[in-house]
């Protein structure tokens, strides 16, 4: 790669699709999400189409529009946009990878397809290299998320070797539990100046001590404030302070997935605690009842409050 790399570390959010009352992507809503974003979490990276974006949910043309109303609000106020670019089809990926690069992103990732799954890691690393030849100039991210994809193999084994066939390759997006893996990971990608990103929120903890680089989550859009003061006290070496912070959201979290926590509880709690109409899931996810994403929004309001 010829031009210089930012490196992405800290919080970043992994954004939600807003969509209409009628199930239409909602353009509308994504320059005062940036804005919330930004001065009420104090979060100034997205992962956006991802997983909590419903991005297997949607058609290539909503990615294109929503990736490029994210790059145009977030110029001089976000950091940094990472457009996950995961398809099942690779030709599809392709598209979008050289269409980020075209609207100016920051990076691009990809999940491995989880249909006709790749028999080993040599497969996935194949996949991820053919995607990045058409945006060669953006990091590329792999997108570890085992799962959702039911492709289980160690993410170090995918790592192993990959700079010699993606010069771009910048480092992965650790949604796993398996800390030995991630700690594999951490350590490959030291000599590389890659960055490793956890996404199991309600676990960051054990992530932060094995030395990751930032955090990719779905409730870093509402929590990120209160997580930010965590990641501050582990930089301070305050680790009582990280603890209750860990474990406080630990409980939290645990509150919310006991009350049954998916993509669309997590969207809808989102609008509570924000205010920003981020609208229903798309089929097949159902929309949840409003009063169950009133409590837990309450309980998130509280909890914030309360640090
Ligand atoms: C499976 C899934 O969607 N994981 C997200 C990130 O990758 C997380 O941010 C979770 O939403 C979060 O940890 C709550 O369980
Ligand atoms: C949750 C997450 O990291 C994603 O939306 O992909």
């Amino acid at each position: 790669m010829s031009r210089s790399i930012k490196k992405l570390t800290g919080l970043v959010a992994a954004t939600f699709t807003p969509l209409t009352a009628e199930g239409e992507i909602n353009l509308s809503v994504i320059g005062p999400y940036i804005d919330y974003l930004i001065e009420n979490q104090n979060v100034k990276s997205v992962f956006i189409n991802g997983t909590t974006g419903e991005g297997c949910s949607l058609t290539v043309d909503e990615r294109k529009q929503l990736a490029a109303a994210w790059c145009q609000h977030g110029k001089g106020k976000l950091e940094q946009v990472i457009v996950h670019v995961g398809c099942m089809s690779i030709k599809d990926s392709q598209e979008l990878a050289r269409h980020a690069a075209s609207i100016g992103a920051d990076g691009i990732a990809v999940i491995s397809p989880s249909y006709f799954k790749p028999v080993n890691a040599d497969a996935l690393r194949l996949f991820i290299k053919e995607v990045s030849t058409f945006a060669p100039d953006l990091p590329m991210y792999y997108y570890h998320i085992p799962s959702m994809t039911g492709v289980a193999f160690d993410a170090a084994d995918v790592l192993n070797g990959i700079e010699q066939v993606i010069p771009s390759f910048q480092g992965v997006k650790y949604t796993g539990t398996d800390l030995r893996d991630l700690g594999q990971c951490v350590c490959y990608s030291q000599s590389h100046n890659w960055s490793v990103l956890f996404g199991v929120d309600e676990q960051l903890l054990g992530a932060l001590v094995l030395g990751v680089h930032g955090a990719v989550g779905s409730t870093y859009n509402y929590l990120g404030c209160i997580v930010n003061k965590m990641l501050a006290a582990f930089d301070n070496g305050n680790h009582m302070q990280t603890r209750v912070l860990q474990f406080s959201l630990f409980y939290d979290c645990y509150y919310l997935c006991s009350a049954g926590f998916d993509v669309s509880v997590n969207k809808q709690v989102m609008s509570e605690v924000s205010g920003l109409a981020m609208g229903p899931p798309r089929l097949p996810l159902l929309p949840c009842p409003v009063s169950k994403a009133q409590a837990i929004a309450q309980k998130v309001k509280d909890f914030s409050q309360g640090h």
